[in-house]
């Protein structure tokens, strides 16, 4: 089953169980999920098949950094399991992305394969700290520019960067942004944050929300107040 929402659930939890407890409180035609590190590194592929059963669609989010040959096999088998969506860091560079893109392509494989471009926990003095001095939004249009020229179909940033890649990237190019804190949630982790409708109107294509829903008291009030404020814009 495929959805016109564009929220995607990060089910960032430590057991299939625990993941598959809010799957089953989630509605397929309502939302996609993605399954992190955390999960699958836990449970396995087992989990896909049972997120897939219930007929989700899955970002497989592992954002794989490594040699060319090493990520675009690993995007293949991610692609062969029949997930949605599968990523990789842009910073592993044109070679590593063209190679898994190509992957897919010679295998017609149509998961969407998208690029992490700066995560949104970060900001310009953890740039500056990893040797980059341009600020976050700089290196978000460099690393999307990459992407696009390298044939991948997206990219993950934060929602603030989100309208200037619509401007040099265009509507097609998949704008995926993490980083998403409704104003009854605490930022967290995250730094380059956005409401849901702001980051709907700043021209996000996907929204990924996590701990304002998993961890809500009551997370299907939670959902629903974010879709609440989606239909509004
Ligand atoms: O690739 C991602 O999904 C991702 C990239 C990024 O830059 N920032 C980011 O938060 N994410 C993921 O998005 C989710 C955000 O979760 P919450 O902060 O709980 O809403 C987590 O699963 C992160 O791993």
């Amino acid at each position: 089953m495929s959805t016109d929402s564009p929220l995607i659930i990060a089910l960032d939890y430590p057991s299939l169980d625990a993941a598959l407890c809010m799957a089953d409180q989630l509605d397929p035609a309502r939302c996609r999920v993605k399954v992190g590190k955390e999960l699958f590194t836990r449970s396995g592929p087992a989990v896909l098949e049972a997120l897939h059963g219930r007929g989700f669609d899955v970002f497989l989010d592992l954002k794989f950094h490594d040699i060319p040959n090493t990520v675009a096999s690993a995007v293949q088998a991610a692609a062969e399991q029949g997930v949605w969506m599968v990523n990789v860091h842009a910073s592993g560079g044109r070679k590593m992305m063209e190679a898994a893109a190509k992957r897919l392509s010679d295998h017609q494989l149509t998961t969407h394969l998208i690029a992490v471009t700066v995560l949104t926990s970060m900001q310009a003095e953890d740039l500056q700290e990893a040797g980059v001095s341009a600020t976050p939004a700089e290196q978000v249009m460099r690393l999307a520019a990459l992407t696009q020229q390298s044939g991948l179909g997206g990219v993950v940033c934060s929602a603030q960067e989100a309208g200037q890649i619509k401007a040099h990237c265009g509507n097609e190019f998949l704008k995926v942004t993490p980083g998403i804190r409704p104003s009854f949630a605490a930022a967290n982790d995250q730094q380059r944050i956005m409401t849901p409708a702001d980051a709907l109107r700043a021209g996000s294509t996907h929204l990924v929300v996590g701990r304002p829903v998993t961890q809500a008291e009551d997370p299907m009030a939670a959902l629903a107040a974010i879709e609440a404020e989606l239909a509004s814009v």
